[in-house]
């Protein structure tokens, strides 16, 4: 396409965007239209939603091999966006839509999938198009795919009539009828693992993939495919945002076809770090409560995003705007944030997450419930304060909550529940408690429950989680490599022994292709892995290679210094981080020589403009930045012998990667 043509279309798509945003505006009608779970106006709490934001934006745009007279009306392309409209007879489908399928190349496949010729891909700078990319599917291309709106579309070669038999309609009147999605085969990229059962033709046709106790032991089936590389690659490598950004226009077909699994259906997604799991979890969370996802797959009640640390949910919380226009169905909220919610705490309690497995086992659930139950049959009404009394004296003689006496020693050593509230070790009991005691309002009617960084919850939380979820439909996101404790559960097998998923084991699905991290920095941090998961499909194949330095202790501060001014030299606009295990000896180097914390983030340090994110790799889950620091490798936390945590913090930059250390690197980071 020449320059000049190029400038046109570019016009041409600014207009047809204005115009379809005026459309979703207009359609919005604030303050007074509620939004909430189909069939009511409220929230779980019973206040009234808030108003649905329009964001407005077209994402891109298919062009077909030839016209279609029955959904397209004689027309052979259409624009996919946020939901539907008629821009002078061009259609706009909501990215939600089966149809979109044609756009993001998934495997479940809409009948137009076939024919589908160019795939245009728009790029924004605040709110405007500045850009669009073409990608070409089809061996032949006509001549002009995407209709100008003053210009008539050439019929395709060799064509006559009406295209395919008349489709059905769907149920819902708005949008006009589309044709039913009709899969045709389990998609290659899934890794199958066993022989896959070929679907009857009264089954709805699912992709053949493994299920969590099945899946060990698995072989290798080819990459996914990429679509929208180029723009893909530009996006990630432009500067690191403090939030994550939706990314509808390079949405990837295996993340895709992830993302528009049918509510109802659990399922678990593992990858390694940077391979879109969280763009996964955001994305299939607007996807589930969309008005205009196909009935079948959408979700009546609420959904609870579960993430690890408050600064994961601000990070997502951005995405979910985005894309739901502020929907409050979602609810993002980390286990921590959850946890005082539960107990109505302003402060995170302090120490470890766990002193003793039994502070976390599932157990302690068991032991609740009973308390509960033999107390409303004595006749007293159980408060979150004597339910904790009734488990620390073990119940009474004549009724213990427990007869194992290891078990009756541990809940004798309970420390007073003032105490308890303090000790972070002991929220997921307190929490239990009071779910069981005094359930709150406003948890109410979730039904479908995202769990990120899932490798990281403990049974007792499991537990806890299970109970909220009324209708037990789980999208479980995890890399059991990144596991921070010994007191988490090693498998996703174990994980499902708890839950009470419906229909038998959900499968377990892989996204293999890492995005965030170039080659160089995986290479280094799967050396952390043992030599069987090692393997490494990296998005971003070039890349500097890790800056790894030794220094004496007394220079070990200046050292880290000198590595964040030069990598903020050398990706100006970037974010970064100084990853230790001890933030304090950290903040303390950086006030002395002028930094000071910000005001609005306490894990933000800033002097002269610049801003150094400091982390303990707890914190840093979830998170990316352009360029990291990883401060003393060898005194970062391990469990069972394995290096999760420091294996979190490795993978964090998008960019480039730095070491420095005093002592010597854990062995399997050792030079060779
Ligand atoms: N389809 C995509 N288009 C554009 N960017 C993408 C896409 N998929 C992933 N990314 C980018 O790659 C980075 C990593 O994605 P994400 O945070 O979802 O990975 P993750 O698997 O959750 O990682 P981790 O387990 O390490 O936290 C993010 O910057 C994200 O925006």
């Amino acid at each position: 396409m020449t320059l000049g043509r190029k400038q046109l279309d570019l016009e041409d798509e600014r207009t047809a965007q204005k115009r379809y945003r005026k459309k979703m505006q207009d359609k919005v009608v604030w303050p007074v239209a509620h939004y909430g779970p189909k069939g009511t106006a409220k929230t779980g709490n019973g206040a009234p939603r808030r108003s649905v934001m329009s964001s407005g934006q077209l994402v891109g745009r298919v062009a077909l091999t030839m016209p279609d007279e029955d959904v397209l009306d004689g027309q052979a392309d259409f624009y996919i966006g946020e939901s539907y409209a008629d821009l002078d007879g061009v259609k706009v489908y909501s990215w939600v839509s089966d149809v979109a399928c044609t756009f993001f190349r998934g495997s479940r496949h809409h009948e137009f999938c076939e024919d589908v010729a160019v795939i245009r891909a728009f790029v924004y700078r605040l709110d405007e198009i500045v850009d669009f990319h073409d990608e070409e599917i089809a061996d032949e291309i006509p001549v002009q795919p995407f209709r100008k709106r003053t210009l008539t579309v050439p019929t395709a070669p060799g064509r006559t009539g009406p295209r395919r038999p008349p489709t059905p309609p769907l149920v819902a009147p708005q949008p006009p009828a589309l044709p039913s999605v009709a899969p045709r085969s389990a998609p290659a990229h899934f890794v199958p693992t066993q022989p896959t059962q070929p679907a009857t033709s009264a089954q709805p046709v699912r992709p053949a993939v493994p299920t969590a106790r099945a899946a060990a032991g698995a072989g290798r089936a080819a990459p996914p495919p990429v679509r929208a590389g180029d723009l893909l690659r530009a996006q990630l490598t432009a500067p690191r945002t403090k939030s994550l950004a939706p990314v509808l226009a390079t949405l990837q077909p295996d993340q895709y076809d992830l993302v528009t699994v049918p509510a109802m259906d659990s399922m678990i997604i593992e990858g390694q770090p940077g391979t879109g799991k969280t763009i996964v979890a955001s994305h299939r969370a607007a996807y589930l409560v969309s008005d205009d996802t196909p009935g079948e797959k959408s979700l009546d009640g609420d959904i609870l995003l579960v993430g690890p640390t408050s600064g994961y949910s601000q990070y997502v919380q951005a995405v979910i705007d985005r894309l739901t226009g502020g929907s409050e169905r979602v609810r993002v909220v980390s286990l921590p944030e959850l946890m005082r919610h539960l107990l109505d705490l302003r402060r995170e309690p302090g120490g470890p997450i766990s002193q003793s497995w039994r502070d976390v086992d599932k157990d302690l659930a068991m032991f609740v419930r009973a308390a509960v139950t033999r107390m409303k049959a004595s006749g007293i009404t159980p408060t979150p304060d004597n339910v904790y009394e009734h488990l620390r004296r073990n119940g009474t003689s004549g009724h213990p909550v427990t007869r194992d006496s290891e078990w009756a020693v541990y809940l004798r050593s309970l420390p007073p529940v003032r105490d308890a509230r303090t000790m972070r070790a002991h929220t997921p009991l307190l929490a239990t408690i009071e779910w069981e005691a005094a359930k709150p309002r406003d948890l109410g009617g979730i039904e479908h429950i995202i769990v990120d960084e899932a490798q990281d919850v403990t049974p007792l939380e499991w537990l806890l989680l299970a109970s909220m979820n009324e209708a037990h439909a789980w999208t479980l996101i995890g890399d059991l490599n990144q596991r921070r404790s010994d007191h988490t559960l090693a498998s996703w097998a174990q994980v499902l022994d708890l839950l009470a998923v419906p229909n038998g084991d959900p499968p377990v699905r892989r996204l293999e292709r890492g995005y965030r991290s170039t080659r160089p920095i995986l290479e280094y941090a799967n050396r952390l892995l043992p030599a069987a998961e090692r393997a490494i499909l990296a998005f971003q194949e070039e890349g500097p290679e890790p800056t790894v330095e030794k220094c004496q202790q007394s220079g070990l501060g200046a050292t880290v210094l000198r590595h964040v001014t030069r990598l903020q030299a050398a990706y100006l606009q970037g974010t970064f981080a100084i990853i230790t295990a001890d933030p304090k000896a950290v903040e303390t180097m950086l006030r002395l020589v002028g930094w000071a914390k910000s005001r609005s983030d306490p894990f933000t340090w800033q002097h002269s403009g610049r801003e150094v994110t400091v982390a303990h790799p707890d914190t840093a889950r979830g998170l990316e930045f352009d360029g990291v620091v990883v401060v003393e490798p060898a005194d970062f936390p391990q469990n069972l012998g394995r290096q999760g945590p420091l294996y979190t913090a490795l993978t964090r930059p998008n960019r480039e990667l730095t070491v420095v250390h005093t002592k010597p690197l854990p062995e399997r980071l050792r030079k060779r």
